[in-house]
């Protein structure tokens, strides 16, 4: 099979040939405008203290953990908003994603090793159940592939990286292209590709999130100075297009909001569903240009570095904070591994 466009050339290509979804400059340019006071102080030093479950070390131990939590890193939506699972840890009920980290956190707490691949290559069904246990009567969602990807990327981390994902970044030897292409060849779970318009297209959104957490939890610093973290996109989850939209920069067909509001499934691979994620992953990348052009145009430097993992870092987090006012924008609904 012929290899995919990169995530950036396929976010071009999807945009450039988009029905449903458009990229609407006017409103990127407004995004940049809006988000401009809060990306000069942007600084992948202070991607740790953002969050208190993020784990606190940059050593072997922490990477471990960015990759365990980065392949299960997907599909946390609720059939239903008011039925959610949630995951209680030191005093606060977490949802969504924070679910996952705080799951991970109390096993870990309990003395179960359950970012050790020896552990979670062998893991049962039971006890993935009991590790990702809610606090509520809705469980996580796709339990039984969360459990499939922990024993299946344990086997390959114990055989090919000696079971510690240091030595898979060491592997990259600095470079954020290298270490997004060895976790994609070694690790099938990451492998987020899709057909579109007679091209193979990847958007590798957990293989960018994981080499962007790598970045962060070391700090861009020794095995983690990355020399073209740049070159990484927009990770294309499901809130970030809502995010898009809500701010006026990404475009709906009256068709496809229709559907979304209906809370209709799409499948991952349909054409919009691809739209979607192609034109969000395009977007970002305008709004960081445009943040760029706008610092050139004042003669501004920026304190920290301005790129497209830092923007949608605050971008996720905003949306985190603000989903009262975005709850007229649909998020869409699509259940798979990759995102
Ligand atoms: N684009 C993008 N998508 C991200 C993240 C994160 C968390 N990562 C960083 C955030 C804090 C830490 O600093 C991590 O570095 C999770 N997701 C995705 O969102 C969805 C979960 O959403 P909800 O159901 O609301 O929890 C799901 O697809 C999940 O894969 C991100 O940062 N960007």
């Amino acid at each position: 099979m012929e290899a995919p466009l990169s995530p950036r050339e396929s976010a071009r290509f999807v945009a450039e040939n988009s029905r449903d979804v458009l990229v609407d400059l006017e409103g990127v340019r407004r995004a940049a405008e809006l988000l401009l006071p809060a990306a000069s102080a942007w600084r992948v030093e202070h991607w740790k203290a953002l969050h208190e479950l993020n784990p606190r070390g940059a050593d072997e131990a922490a990477l471990d953990w960015v990759f365990m939590v980065d392949s299960l890193n997907f599909s946390f939506w609720a059939e239903q908003e008011e039925r959610k699972c949630e995951v209680r840890y030191g005093g606060t009920a977490y949802t969504g994603y924070w679910a996952l980290c705080a799951a991970v956190n109390r096993a870990l707490d309990q003395g179960i090793p359950v970012t050790s691949a020896s552990y979670y290559a062998t893991v049962t069904l039971d006890q993935v159940r009991d590790i990702f246990r809610s606090d509520t009567a809705v469980p996580m969602p796709l339990i039984e592939e969360r459990h499939r990807i922990l024993n299946e990327t344990g086997k390959i981390l114990l055989e090919k990286f000696g079971g510690s994902f240091l030595n898979c970044v060491q592997k990259s030897e600095k470079s954020a292209q290298r270490l997004m292409h060895l976790v994609v060849e070694h690790f099938p779970s990451y492998r987020d590709e899709a057909q579109f318009g007679g091209r193979r297209i990847a958007f590798y959104k957990r293989a960018q999130i994981l080499v962007a957490d790598t970045w962060s939890v070391l700090e861009g610093k020794g095995d983690g100075c990355f020399e073209d973290i740049s070159s990484i996109t927009m990770f294309a989850d499901y809130r970030l297009p809502q995010i898009l939209v809500y701010l006026g920069a990404l475009k709906y067909s009256d068709k496809l909001l229709e559907k979304l509001r209906k809370g209709e499934m799409l499948s991952n691979g349909d054409k919009q569903e691809v739209e979607i994620r192609g034109c969000s992953i395009w977007c970002v990348e305008l709004i960081r240009d445009s943040l760029l052009e706008l610092l050139e145009e004042r003669g501004e430097k920026p304190q920290g570095e301005i790129n497209s993992i830092l923007l949608d870092y605050h971008l996720w987090d905003y949306a985190r904070d603000h989903r009262d006012d975005m709850s007229a924008v649909p998020f869409h609904r699509t259940r798979c591994v990759y995102y």
